[in-house]
C-alpha cells in the first residue's frame, strides 16, 4: 500500500490512505462507497486461484454482496487475475437477488458508453494497472481510488486532472480540455479479497488487450446506437493503448531511476564504508604492526634470555662434565690407590713380620752375645790370672789356642770379604771386620801369596798362638786356606789410630802419652786395652 501510495506521488497524483473498519468486509465497502460517494469500484470477483475463462460473474460472497448492496450510483468492474469478469453499471437498479443480476454480457456492453462520448477519456487504476474508461465525465473529474483492504485498510487515491495531464501530457494533448468538466467527480475504489497476491504496481501489457475484446464484444451486444462513431473509438483505444504503455515505461522509468537512484546511493555509501573500512584497516593494521613489533622485541629480548640461559648452560655442562671427569679419574686413582693401600699394606704386614722376626732374632742374638761375651771376658780372666802366675817364667809356651777356620767361614763372616766391612790395610793385607760363630773378630787376609807371605803368615800364626798377653791383642784362630788370621775385634782400634785421632776419635791425654813415654808401658797398655784398644 505505502509503495503504490509513492508510485502516485512519484507520478504527482494525490493519493491518501483511507482506514475504516467493519467486521463484514463487503458491508464495509458498501458503506465505503456510500460515505465517500464512489462513483467508481474495481475490485475482485473472486480470489485468482478460481479464475478461470468462462468466469462471467464474481464468485466471492463479499464481490455478490458488493455487486447486490453497494449504491446504485457507483459503478462497479469485478476483474480476477487482471481480466474483466464482470461490469455494474452506475444508475444499474441495485438488486437483492443474485439471480436478478445482469447477465455479464449486458454489463459489460455497458463499456460501450464510453465509446459513446468522442472526447470522454478516464483513467483508473485497478490494482496499479491502468484501466481506460471513455467517460467524459470521469476524465474531466478527478479521479478519487480507494483500496479496501481485507484487513480493514483501505487506500483512497485522488488523482487531480492536472496530476494526470503532467504524467500523461501527450495522451492528454490530444484531447480537448474543455469536454472535462471539473464539476464532475467520480471515485474509484478498489476492493478485493482476490487482489491480495497481486499486489505489483507493474503494468503488464496484456491488461489493456484481455479486458478490451470484451469491451469490443459488449459493444457489439449493446445497442449501436449509444457509440458515437466507431472510428472514434478505435482512435481512443489507440491513445489509451499508447497511454497505458506510456505510463508503463513511465512507470518503468521511474522504476529504473528509483533503482539507479538505490544504486547511486549504494555506490555513494560504499566509498564512505570503503573508507571506513579502511580507516578501520589502518587502525587494525597499526595496532597489529604495533603488537607485531612488541611481539619482535619481546621475542628477541626472550631469545637474548634464552641465549644466556644457553650459554650458562653450556657452562655449567662444561663444569659438570669436568667435574665428572675428575670424579672418573679420582675414583680410577682411589681405587689404584685403595690396591696399593692392600699392596703396601701386605708388604708392610710382611716387613712388620720379618722386622718382628728380626728383632727376635737380634734379641735371641744379642743375649747370645752377651753370653758368650761374658764367657769370653771370663775365659780372658781366668786367662789373665794364670799368665800372671807365669808370666815371669814361661814366655812362650808349648801351649797353643789357634782354631783352624775355612774359607768358607771367612767369607760368610764376611760378605765375601766385602767393603763394606773393610775396617784397615797394613803391610799383612787387608783387616775385615766379621761375625764367625757368633763372635765379632777381625779377619786379616795375606795379601801376597809369595814364600815372604807364607813365612810372615806361618811366623805370626806359632808366635801368637802361643803367647797370652794382656797387652797383646789375642789370635783366636787361622785358615790355611787362605792363608788368613782370626784376632778378637777392638772396637777402638789400634794404638797408633788413637794417636792419629783416627776415625774423629778424640786425642789421647797427656798423662796417658807420658805413661807410655816412661815406660809404663805395661799399666798404659793395660788401662788402654781395658778402654777397648789394641797394638
Ligand atoms: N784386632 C784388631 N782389632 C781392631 N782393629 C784392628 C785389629 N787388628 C788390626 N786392626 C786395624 O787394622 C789396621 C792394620 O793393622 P795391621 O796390623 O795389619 O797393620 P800395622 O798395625 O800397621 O802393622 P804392620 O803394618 O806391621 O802389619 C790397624 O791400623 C787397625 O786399625
Amino acid at each position: 500500500m505505502d509503495e503504490y501510495i509513492h508510485q502516485c506521488s512519484k507520478m504527482k497524483v494525490k493519493c491518501e490512505k483511507l482506514v475504516t473498519e467493519n467486521d463484514n468486509v463487503a458491508k464495509g465497502i458498501v458503506e465505503l462507497v456510500s460515505l465517500h460517494g464512489v462513483s467508481k469500484l474495481i475490485m475482485g470477483a473472486a480470489a485468482d486461484k478460481h479464475y478461470s475463462r468462462k468466469m462471467k460473474m464474481p464468485k466471492s460472497k463479499t464481490a455478490l454482496a458488493v455487486l447486490q448492496k453497494a449504491d446504485a450510483s457507483c459503478k462497479i468492474w469485478f476483474v480476477c487475475k487482471e481480466n474483466l469478469i464482470y461490469t455494474r453499471e452506475a444508475g444499474a437498479p441495485v438488486s437483492h437477488n443474485a439471480a436478478a443480476l445482469p447477465a455479464s454480457k449486458s454489463s459489460i456492453s455497458t463499456l460501450s458508453e464510453w465509446g459513446g462520448q468522442p472526447n470522454g477519456y478516464a483513467s483508473k487504476e485497478v490494482d496499479g494497472h491502468i484501466q481506460r474508461s471513455m467517460s467524459e465525465n470521469v476524465v474531466a473529474a478527478s479521479v478519487r481510488t480507494s483500496l479496501r483492504l481485507p484487513s480493514r485498510l483501505s487506500v483512497r487515491t485522488t488523482f487531480s486532472r492536472q496530476s494526470i495531464e503532467d504524467n500523461s501530457a501527450n495522451s492528454w494533448d490530444s484531447v480537448p480540455r474543455g469536454s472535462f468538466p471539473s464539476s464532475h467527480q467520480t471515485s474509484s475504489t478498489v476492493t478485493d479479497e482476490g487482489f491480495s497476491d497481486s499486489s505489483s504496481f507493474s503494468t503488464p501489457s496484456h491488461d489493456a488487450s484481455e479486458i478490451l475484446p470484451s469491451v469490443h464484444e459488449g459493444r457489439h451486444l449493446q445497442n449501436p446506437a449509444s457509440y458515437c462513431e466507431q472510428d472514434a473509438m478505435n482512435s481512443n483505444i489507440d491513445i489509451f493503448d499508447k497511454l497505458e504503455e506510456a505510463f508503463t515505461e513511465d512507470e518503468k522509468h521511474q522504476k529504473q531511476t528509483f533503482d539507479e537512484s538505490m544504486r547511486r546511493q549504494r555506490a555513494e555509501e560504499e566509498p564512505i564504508l570503503f573508507h571506513r573500512k579502511a580507516n578501520n584497516f589502518d587502525d587494525t593494521s597499526l595496532n597489529e604492526a604495533k603488537q607485531r613489533k612488541e611481539v619482535i622485541e619481546a621475542l628477541a629480548k626472550a631469545n637474548g634470555v634464552i641465549e644466556l640461559m644457553k650459554q650458562e648452560m653450556d657452562a655449567l655442562k662444561q663444569d659438570r662434565d669436568d667435574i665428572i671427569d675428575k670424579l672418573v679419574k679420582m675414583s680410577e686413582q682411589k681405587a689404584t690407590l685403595e690396591q696399593r693401600v692392600d699392596e703396601y699394606g701386605g708388604i708392610v704386614k710382611d716387613l712388620e713380620d720379618t722386622l718382628a722376626t728380626s728383632k727376635s732374632l737380634i734379641h735371641s742374638q744379642q743375649l747370645e752375645y752377651d753370653k758368650l761375651k761374658h764367657e769370653r771376658d771370663n775365659a780372658l780372666k781366668d786367662a789373665d790370672e794364670l799368665r800372671k802366675e807365669k808370666e815371669k817364667t814361661v814366655s812362650y809356651s808349648s801351649l797353643t789356642w789357634n782354631t783352624e777356620f775355612s774359607l768358607l767361614e771367612l767369607q760368610l763372616a764376611t760378605q765375601n770379604f766385602s767393603d763394606t766391612v773393610k775396617i784397615g790395610e797394613g803391610g799383612f793385607g787387608r783387616v775385615y771386620r766379621g761375625f764367625l760363630r757368633n763372635t765379632t773378630v777381625a779377619i786379616k787376609m795375606l795379601r801376597s801369596h809369595n814364600l815372604q807371605g807364607q813365612s810372615q803368615f806361618r811366623q805370626e800364626v806359632v808366635v801368637l798362638s802361643r803367647v797370652r798377653h794382656p797387652n797383646l791383642v789375642t789370635l783366636m784362630g787361622s785358615c790355611s786356606e787362605a792363608s788368613g788370621l782370626v784376632y778378637e775385634f777392638l772396637p777402638n782400634g789400634s794404638l797408633e789410630d788413637r794417636l792419629a785421632c783416627e776415625n774423629d776419635t778424640p786425642p789421647l791425654t797427656w798423662q796417658v802419652r807420658t805413661r807410655i813415654i816412661d815406660g809404663n808401658w805395661e799399666a798404659s797398655f793395660r788401662h788402654w786395652k781395658g778402654s777397648g784398644g789394641c797394638t
